[in-house]
């Protein structure tokens, strides 16, 4: 019987690569359409179906999007790059090949920051490469192990696909998590990344048990023990969860085998969402086994020149310190103000028309507040930016109550789709005018008589009541304390 070894002193490596579909109108190297169809196999044509003698034409955007992502990870983008062929078959895949990036990615030796329990981490990126993404299966009746059959759609064959290799430089799932988070961040800001596509993320994690020892003081590993360690690779993970747990599993699997005296296998391993597991799939393939060689059908790209040109956004780190230092915003202000481009965006133009302080409020605290407890997004209301804008301008001028604002006109807003200015008619919110307002006060103390000879007299609380008989005759559109200035200034004469 295998020797129970009890160890608590092993640590965990990680190193990720990220899958992303850049968004572009048509596919990398054919004109079908990117968009999502309700139809399996209708948005193809002989290159994406990969038959004899269709050539390969490649997309402009995608080369730029993968350019921007180059620039906000800081990466090296080389003169030249060029396509591969990495030979393999499965039925994702009519050609037997992928065309890839091999020796030349577009972007080599990039970092991103991150904050992980409130520390800045870098995570170095080994490489970022464009390729096509292959069909999507459908296994039926099971899963990719257990399924009865499995239906092919070639729609997704052909989008747009860049490879984020990461260094392994996680040492745990908590770092994976604020990684994956700042990414698709930086993503979406630079524009090339729709999170709400399904599937526009997928993540393999490598992940090796190595003895705590080997870790220096600041995480660094030797190169030969991390070459010597057998690491899986875990595939089919869809989402930042998913990827919490597959690899918080993988990591208990891999510390159990040592503890029993076990070595891991290199392999590749399926995460099973459903189930909760990591199952073998086969062994690791090794670089030799895809017989890579040159994408003949293009020819090498050149994006030295072309590259200077192509600009990014300021990127959220950046435009969250800016916040804090031009509109005087707190850091959980910024954060939040910071969130998607969008809302940044939207959350400028509010304060250069008004006010910063006001925006704030109106964007951060008002608007996202509601979106939220409607589960709702800002892209749900992107069109209607001069809706929320008006509103936040009634408030300014004072033409309704800040109560009424929040309460009624934002909300009716969003639930039921109608403009400010509509809500206000409809709802009588406007604001009563100041001659209104003055003659209900000139009411008010006629038809209350013994209520001003009590406040002749010293005795103050009647003025409350001379106030609640304005607000009644203006239907509550008036502002209280407003009112209340009135009337004593009235009562004076
Ligand atoms: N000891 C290790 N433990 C965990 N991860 C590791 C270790 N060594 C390397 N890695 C990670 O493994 C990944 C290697 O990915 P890469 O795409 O270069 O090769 P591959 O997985 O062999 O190829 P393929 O693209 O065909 O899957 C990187 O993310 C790297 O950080
Ligand atoms: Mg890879
Ligand atoms: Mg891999």
């Amino acid at each position: 019987m295998a020797q129970v070894q009890e160890r608590s002193d092993l640590a965990v490596v990680i190193g990720l690569e990220v899958h992303v579909q850049l968004e572009t109108e048509t596919k990398i190297f054919c004109g079908c359409s990117t968009e999502p169809a309700a139809e399996p196999n209708t948005r193809t044509c002989p290159v994406c179906l990969g038959l004899p003698g269709a050539l390969p034409v490649l997309n402009e955007g995608a080369v730029e999007a993968a350019v921007k992502v180059g620039k906000a990870i800081d990466a090296d983008i080389p003169e030249t790059t060029e396509f591969h062929r990495k030979n393999y078959y499965y039925p994702d895949l009519p050609k037997n090949f992928q065309i890839t990036q091999y020796d030349s990615p577009i972007c080599q030796d990039g970092e991103l920051e991150c904050t992980v329990e409130g520390e800045r981490r870098t995570i170095g990126i080994e490489r970022a490469h464009l390729e096509e993404d292959p069909g999507s299966l459908a296994h039926q009746g099971g899963s990719i192990d257990t399924a009865e059959y499995t239906l092919v759609d070639y729609n997704r064959a052909g989008t747009p696909l860049m490879e984020i290799v990461t260094e392994p430089d996680f040492r745990g799932a908590a770092e994976v998590r604020a990684f994956l988070a700042k990414l698709e961040e930086v993503l979406e800001y630079l524009g090339v990344f729709d999170p709400e596509r399904d599937g526009s993320l997928r993540i393999d994690a490598n992940l090796s048990v190595v003895d705590a020892d080997e870790i220096g003081a600041d995480g660094e590993i030797d190169e030969a023990v991390l070459e010597g360690a057998n690491r899986t690779e875990v595939k089919n993970i869809s989402s930042h969860k998913g990827a919490e747990k597959a690899l918080a599993y993988e990591a208990q699997r891999q510390k159990n085998a040592v503890e029993r005296g076990r070595e891991v296998e290199q392999e590749t391993r399926h995460w099973d969402e459903s189930r909760g597991i990591t199952v073998s799939m086969r062994s690791k393939e090794e670089e030799k086994d895809y017989r890579y060689f040159r994408e003949a059908d293009i020819p090498p790209l050149q994006v030295s020149d072309w590259k200077e040109e192509i600009e990014i956004p300021e990127l959220p780190d950046a435009r969250r310190e800016r916040f804090q230092s031009e509109y005087g915003l707190s850091e959980e202000a910024a954060d939040k103000l910071t969130s998607t481009k969008q809302v940044a965006d939207f959350y400028e133009s509010v304060a250069e028309a008004f006010d910063p302080d006001l925006a704030a409020t109106w964007v951060a605290d008002e608007l996202l507040g509601e979106l939220n407890y409607r589960d709702m997004a800002i892209t749900d209301i992107e069109e209607r930016f001069d809706e929320v804008e008006r509103l936040i301008e009634l408030v300014d001028d004072e033409e309704i109550t800040v109560k009424n604002a929040r309460e009624t006109v934002l909300r009716s807003m969003l639930d039921d789709g109608d403009d400010p200015d509509t809500i206000v008619d409809r709802e009588g919110l406007g604001k009563t005018s100041g001659d209104e307002v003055q003659a209900a006060v000139e009411e008010a103390i006629e038809e209350n008589p013994d209520a001003v000879e009590d406040y002749h007299s010293g005795e103050d609380g009647a003025i409350n009541f001379l106030v609640g008989q304005v607000m009644q005759k203006t239907g509550g559109s008036a502002d209280p304390g407003d009112v209340n200035g009135l009337l004593r200034e009235a009562l004076e004469e």
